[in-house]
């Protein structure tokens, strides 16, 4: 993804009747991100950071307002509207698959788990036979743990737990052979024991397939889980736009970027003792209140909120850059010689005056 920006225009059926501005909502604005071959990148933020905005641009389910998406170089938009595109849309779609939170929702109740898993087979893999595709199937519903695979396959969807729905969901998404799956908030509705399980799974499967995960959480520990587990990096979003990145150690360790101290102080750890300890000291933050992303404040979407802003960050945006530890962020102070230094520091008087200016102004 390349300076991907996705601004929606609210405009209801009353804002046209009377002729009323629109507001539009900067749910993601200009990020970019490479994900590579076997890779893991899990987006961690707070709730209409842009988190699902940005992973259904990454698979294509979601037309970017700007900047470009390209799967092996292709464009993927391009491929659906060109003609004899390098790669075709349908290869595309194919390979870049979604879990969703709600794996009850996606899967059809009156249909047994064999049928829906074996209509995107037909769909994608027309050249197998019947036979090849009930192998498959049951195959994979062994290797998730669901055995005998012809119980689980006659079953219909109210008659599985939520991490046996889960688990099919993840099923359909492997039968296609992805290069890609988008795990929003996938392991999100589910108890905390069988969270852990899922996202082993996930990773054990990860190398079976070869496939890469983009996967979404609003909570900080099962993104650290991940992605550390699989070596992966941690990106964290806030307000649209992507404030760090690195690897998930890394990241978690030494937090560049204020922002990713507030979510790592909110996550703490899990021995009770140091959990308690860490609660005890005050939140890295100002404000409590994350600002309107219909009008989210200018420069630094986060100097509204961040003990370290300085007079530059309420007008000039900071662009990602390398940390001294190799990870990315989006604060003026990465760069020890960056005028942010030298610049007022924000007392409550001229913030109060700070945050009535925005992004629009
Ligand atoms: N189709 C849409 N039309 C208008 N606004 C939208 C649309 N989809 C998302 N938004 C807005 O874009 C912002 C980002 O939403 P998004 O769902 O990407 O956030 P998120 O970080 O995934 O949140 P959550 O964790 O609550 O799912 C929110 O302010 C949301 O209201």
């Amino acid at each position: 993804m390349q300076n991907v920006e996705v601004h929606f225009e609210n405009k209801g059926f009353l804002d046209n009747l009377l002729r009323r501005d629109t507001n539009t909502v900067e749910a993601v604005d200009n990020v970019s991100l490479d994900i590579f071959e076997e890779d893991v990148v899990a987006l961690v933020g707070e709730s209409g950071c842009g988190k699902t905005t940005l992973g259904k641009t990454a698979i294509g389910l979601q037309r970017p307002t700007g900047g470009s998406v390209k799967y092996r170089g292709q464009d993927i938009w391009e491929a659906r509207d060109e003609k004899n595109p390098e790669i075709s849309h349908e290869d595309i779609r194919r390979s870049l698959q979604i879990i969703h939170q709600d794996p009850g929702g996606s899967l059809n109740s009156n249909r047994t788990v064999m049928s829906c898993l074996s209509d995107p087979l037909k769909r994608w893999r027309p050249e197998m036979t019947a036979e090849e595709r009930m192998n498959s199937i049951y195959q994979l519903l062994e290797r998730v743990g669901m055995k005998p695979p012809e119980d689980y396959a006659s079953r219909f969807p109210h008659q599985l737990s939520g991490g046996e729905k889960q688990r099919v969901v993840l099923v359909r998404a492997l039968l296609m052979e992805p290069d890609l799956i988008l795990a929003d908030e996938a392991v999100s509705a589910l108890d905390v024991s069988l969270r852990v399980e899922m996202m082993d799974l996930m990773l054990e499967l990860q190398e079976l397939v070869d496939t890469s995960f983009l996967f979404i959480s609003h909570d900080f520990s099962n993104a650290r889980y991940l992605a550390e587990k699989a070596g992966g990096r941690v990106g964290i979003m806030y307000l649209g736009k992507l404030v760090e990145i690195g690897p998930a150690d890394t990241v978690l360790q030494n937090p560049r970027h204020p922002y990713t101290k507030v979510l790592k102080w909110a996550s703490p750890p899990l021995d009770p003792e140091l959990a308690r300890q860490a609660q005890e000291t005050e939140p890295p933050v100002r404000e409590i209140d994350i600002p309107d992303p219909v009008n989210p404040p200018a420069g630094c979407r986060f100097h509204t909120r961040c003990p370290e802003a300085r007079e530059i960050c309420t007008h000039t945006v900071p662009e990602l850059q390398e940390s001294d530890f190799g990870t990315h962020g989006a604060c003026f102070r990465l760069d020890d010689g960056h005028e942010y230094w030298q610049s007022a520091e924000l007392t409550d008087e001229n913030q109060s005056a700070e945050t009535t200016a925005t992004s629009d102004d």
